[in-house]
């Protein structure tokens, strides 16, 4: 469309959304927060400046053979060095809110004792500049990125290292709690357990699923001893929760088998963490399904990792259609059947199907009770290519967030308390075994030059949070 005049945006850059969209944004109440995600290990580089310790990615990347072309987080985005710009990326596009976590191993180099003032210096610098911004910090405080020096004496698999981490918790919320409202101990500790631990395609890259229910429940137990130091340190009116993935199960047919399958693939993807931390318990079937026995657990702690939690942070991505054997497949070894007929794939060959999306979320109120939820990571890589301008077409990733946003506004109409929402990610970023070659962010980089370039999606995500704005 034509330019509306001279210095002015052309009505394209202030809109590139449609009336879909306008009507989209107002399913959303006012002060919903609308941001973006990000992890340390992800964007910051920096891995040895200014007293960092090494975490088992550092360790675990530079193993040839675990990440694609044996790439590191070495330099990432060199966000360490570019937070400012980063920043006014951020209120470029609008955001509300920025999810990012803080590295364990800048903070306590060895995991524990001592301090490393420049690593806290770092964080909270980058706290005031968002608030000086506008912008509320949602501060994730484990994403996966382990201090080494206590994988060097069990990592997860330790009970010790949960009190290391209420203790990392305890001095992280004593330094920023009088200004971060917003709190998430763990991101994804399936994550950190299973692929950790069971099938080992992560840090530290261990295969032994006994091992990976055993680091479950430490990672629960971190989270649980960590609640109690965390509410002592920061204000009355902050929150705390935690960030669960979810890959909601579907049965590829209707034979008995396929729906037995169907449902132990459900217990150990969906409900392995959120049943301890919303009900208290382990779900029922869980360990017989997985042949291991239940891990060794103390008076109390089922107690501690069930205490209350303010919101639960939603990651959920796509879903998994499964298919029964006529004997009954471990589920971690479940059949998932694909391409499914007439579907859409990202990059990760994850399936595209936003109804799963409202099915969880409803699920996730009406069967654990939920009582405020934030969606802290949704998004999609797709093959982004740069052609050296300030422009990337990324119609495919504008249309899976129009389409989960989609199911998100129907979940808030059928009653679900919605919060918030995070698309993952910021910017493109170290996406672990794939290393660079997955591209998820709403913000290219060019790895040779370090220059961002936000894409159509971050033009599209600016105008929609803009628009919510205005019908707010
Ligand atoms: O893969 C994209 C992002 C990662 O970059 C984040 O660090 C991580 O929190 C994260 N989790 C998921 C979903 C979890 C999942 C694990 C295994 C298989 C499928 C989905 C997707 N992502």
């Amino acid at each position: 469309r034509r330019k509306t005049g001279v210095g002015m945006s052309s009505i394209e850059e202030i809109y590139p959304i449609s009336r879909a969209d306008l009507d989209l944004v107002r399913a959303f109440p006012k002060g919903f927060l609308w941001g973006a995600a990000t992890a340390s290990y992800q964007i910051e580089g920096a891995i040895k400046e200014d007293g960092r310790g090494p975490s088992i990615w550092d360790e675990f990347s530079a193993t040839p053979g675990k990440v694609f072309q044996g790439h590191t987080g070495e330099v990432a985005t060199d966000h360490y060095h570019r937070v400012p710009e980063d920043i006014v990326l951020m209120k470029e596009l609008g955001l509300s809110a920025y999810r990012f976590s803080i590295a364990w191993p800048r903070v306590l180099p060895q995991g524990r004792g001592a301090i490393n003032a420049a690593g806290l210096d770092f964080y909270e610098r980058l706290v005031d500049e968002l608030l000086a911004h506008g912008i509320a910090p949602f501060v994730t405080l484990y994403h996966w990125d382990l201090p080494l020096s206590l994988h060097k004496v069990g990592g997860w698999t330790n009970r010790d290292t949960a009190y290391a981490f209420a203790d990392y918790a305890d001095i992280v919320t004593k330094r920023l709690g009088d200004r971060v409202a917003n709190w998430i101990t763990l991101n994804e500790p399936w994550c950190s357990a299973y692929l950790g631990y069971g099938c080992g395609i992560h840090a530290p890259g261990i295969q032994d699923r006994q091992a990976a229910f055993v680091a479950g429940h430490h990672l629960l137990l971190a989270h649980g001893l960590a609640l109690p130091r965390m509410r002592a340190n920061i204000k009355s009116v902050a929150q705390v929760g935690l960030s669960l993935n979810f890959t909601p199960t579907y049965a590829s047919d209707e034979r008995e088998e396929t729906k037995r399958d169907t449902e132990l693939t459900d217990l150990f993807v969906n409900q392995w963490f959120i049943s301890p931390i919303a009900h208290g318990r382990y779900p029922e079937g869980l360990f017989e399904a997985l042949e291991v026995t239940p891990p060794p657990m103390q008076d109390g702690d089922l107690e501690l990792i069930g205490a209350p939690i303010d919101f639960l942070g939603v990651n959920n991505y796509t879903r998994d259609v499964i298919r029964g054997g006529t004997i009954p497949a471990r589920p971690d070894e479940s059949v998932k059947v694909g391409p499914v007929p007439g579907a859409c794939y990202t990059e990760m060959g994850w399936e595209i199907h936003p109804q799963s999306f409202n099915e969880l979320l409803l699920r996730l109120y009406h069967e654990y009770g939920m009582q405020a939820l934030y969606i802290t990571e949704n998004g999609a890589a797709f093959k982004d290519t740069w052609n050296g301008d300030g422009v990337v077409h990324d119609p495919r990733r504008i249309a899976y967030i129009q389409e989960y946003l989609q199911a998100a506004a129907e979940a808030v109409e059928q009653g679900v308390p919605l919060r918030g929402y995070f698309t993952w990610s910021l910017l493109d970023n170290f996406e672990w075994a794939e290393g660079y070659s997955k591209r998820f962010g709403i913000v290219y980089v060019d790895y040779q030059t370090q220059r961002r370039i936000i894409k159509d999606s971050g033009h599209w995500y600016k105008a929609l949070l803009s628009a919510h704005r205005d019908a707010s």
